[in-house]
């Protein structure tokens, strides 16, 4: 890929179920090694954009490209599946973190690798256990008695184990509380300075996203309202402007 070429392109993508519109005419580009953060109210359409993206939901127009790869294209007929997503390396952490509570976590992780076949998980665990210190002491835990802020550790730490190239979280600090929704997003920030790691992040709350993120995508009954730049962001207007929608 050229280093100028955005590594995922969304050109007037829509989504609908049934006869509901959930997103319309959603347009952006992501670099190699961008945090874009995805902002919006309730239902305006940020879960259905990540799930566009990583296969999940089959659009009903538009394209998206990751790299020269047409993940969908309403035109062409092409729609690709959750598991050529994960085979190419778009790795979605869904709202909800659905983990097997009965498993350890050792073993919730290990399923991250899973749909990639056979290869040394070694590394790749005691990259998450360095990422989460947390969870290499509770290794051996059934992942149903873990705390959320936990739960969520393993849920990330399993779609790390799927190699992404592009990480796509959903809702992460959700039920948790702020200090541990903090010390989550700061694993990220470590993740993004350390690796480089393209990552799409929903977040209920502006300042993390403005801690995580280099530019927030704002979007309001399925459509991009605006966009703004992390570092200038003022945490009070963009509130602000969220509550106006
Ligand atoms: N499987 C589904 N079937 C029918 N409607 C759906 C489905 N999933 C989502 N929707 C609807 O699509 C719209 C967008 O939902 P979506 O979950 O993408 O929004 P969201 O911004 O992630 O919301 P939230 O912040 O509440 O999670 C909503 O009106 C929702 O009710």
């Amino acid at each position: 890929m050229a280093a100028n070429q955005p590594v995922l392109r969304v050109q007037q993508l829509a989504v609908s179920y049934g006869g509901l519109t959930a997103l319309d005419d959603v347009a952006f580009a992501l670099a190699e090694g961008e945090v874009l953060g995805v902002a919006g109210p309730n239902g305006a359409g940020k879960s259905s954009l990540l799930k566009a993206l990583a296969g999940v939901v089959r659009p009903a127009a538009g394209r998206v490209a990751f790299g020269e790869e047409p993940i969908f294209d309403g035109s062409a007929r092409v729609a690709r599946g959750p598991r050529w997503a994960v085979r190419h390396g778009i790795v979605l952490v869904p709202e909800g973190r659905h983990l097997f509570g009965d498993l350890s976590v050792e073993e919730n992780l290990r399923f991250g690798a899973y749909l990639l076949g056979a290869h040394r998980y070694d590394e790749d665990l005691e990259r998450v256990y360095t990422l989460f210190p947390k969870l290499r002491e509770r290794r051996q835990q059934k992942s149903a008695t873990l705390s959320g802020g936990e739960q969520q550790m393993v849920a990330i730490g399993r779609g790390l184990m799927a190699r992404p190239r592009l990480l796509l979280l959903d809702e992460m600090s959700l039920g948790l509380a702020p200090a541990i929704a903090a010390e989550v997003s700061s694993a990220l920030v470590r993740l993004r300075e350390q690796t480089g790691l393209t990552m799409i992040v929903v977040d209920e709350s502006l300042k993390r996203l403005a801690r995580m993120t280099s530019r927030v995508l704002f979007l309001a009954r399925g459509r991009v309202h605006s966009e703004l730049d992390s570092q200038g962001m003022r945490v009070d207007e963009a509130n602000y402007l969220l509550s106006s929608f």
